[in-house]
């Protein structure tokens, strides 16, 4: 069992303002006394025993830590340090200042399509280096992919919440159909196997969002949602998608594909002519 700090964070970190909430529990701003430089604490409620349905289960936290301390890069979240008191775990993080990045475009008129090939290549590499350490994050929405800052006129692209997150070990079979409906794969839906290959299908979904602002499977209900994932029920609307390039539709539609086996991974996704364009003429789109 893994053991985190048993100090009390108040006496390292001072407790500041409410960040956000979710699932995970609550992001709070906090300043570690010693040096004045401010963090994300991630407040995490702990099931004191198998019977209470209150918290999370101590081991999906413990994955959760693993995971984060063994993806150290550029384009995701790093965790400092972990503190556990009574029945909490407070995850210290570095503390990401930019917002969400679909709040980012929603701010702007338009977003360019070179623009999105950069922010789609930054999320590619974080994820292409999870993949590489069988990490799967499950979880690929807007709301996870964050910006460094919002002053920069190049921000840095942080993937966050790695609660869904899978460490897959050797030969082992993993089920779950935990996830958002609009981004998860059909295998997800069909509680089949899964592999890393679920994230791309999610980055195929965010890649429409990115391009187009619209959320190719949404249906009126979470049980619409789901039967257009199954059916493969989505288009690129003229009314959106026409000054789209045709190798931006390409590269979705070498990701929306059923059989896992048969999408691209990350690491072909960064070779694909849409994010590592093949003549000069390319890159003026
Ligand atoms: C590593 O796991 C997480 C990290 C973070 C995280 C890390 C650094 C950081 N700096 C600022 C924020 C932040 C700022 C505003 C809102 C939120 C969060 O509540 N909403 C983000 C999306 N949500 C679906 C996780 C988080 N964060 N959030 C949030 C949830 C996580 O499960």
């Amino acid at each position: 069992m893994a053991v985190f700090k048993p100090e009390n964070v108040e006496d390292l970190y001072e407790i500041g303002e409410v960040l956000g909430s979710g699932h995970f529990g609550q992001v709070r701003q906090v300043r570690e006394r010693a040096s004045g430089k401010c963090w994300a604490g991630k407040f995490l409620k702990i099931r004191k025993n198998s019977c209470s349905r209150l918290g999370l289960d101590r081991s999906s936290v413990e994955q959760e830590v693993e995971i984060l301390q063994a993806v150290q890069h550029p384009n995701i979240v790093i965790l400092k340090d972990v503190f556990e008191s009574r029945a909490e775990v407070v995850l210290i993080l570095e503390l990401v200042s930019g917002g969400e990045l679909f709040d980012f475009i929603a701010q702007k008129d338009n977003l360019l399509e070179s623009e999105a090939i950069e922010f789609m290549k930054q999320i590619l590499q974080g994820l292409s280096f999870m993949h590489s350490k069988n990490i799967a994050h499950f979880d690929l929405k807007p709301e996870n992919v964050m910006l460094s800052d919002n002053v920069s006129p190049h921000p840095n692209i942080k993937l966050i919440d790695f609660g869904l997150a899978h460490l897959f070990h050797q030969g082992e079979e993993y089920r779950s159909t935990s996830g958002t409906p609009q981004y998860i794969a059909p295998e997800v839906i069909n509680n089949e196997p899964l592999s890393t290959a679920a994230d791309m299908w999610s980055i195929g979904v965010n890649t429409y969002i990115l391009l187009s602002g619209l959320s190719p499977f949404q249906g009126d209900t979470n049980e619409d949602t789901l039967k257009n994932v199954i059916a493969m029920n989505y288009e690129f609307h003229a009314q959106y998608f026409s000054t789209t390039s045709s190798m931006a539709k390409d590269f979705i539609q070498k990701l929306l594909v059923k059989n896992p086996n048969e999408r691209m991974t990350a690491e072909e996704c960064l070779l694909h002519p849409w994010i590592k364009p093949i003549t000069r003429k390319q890159v003026a789109n």
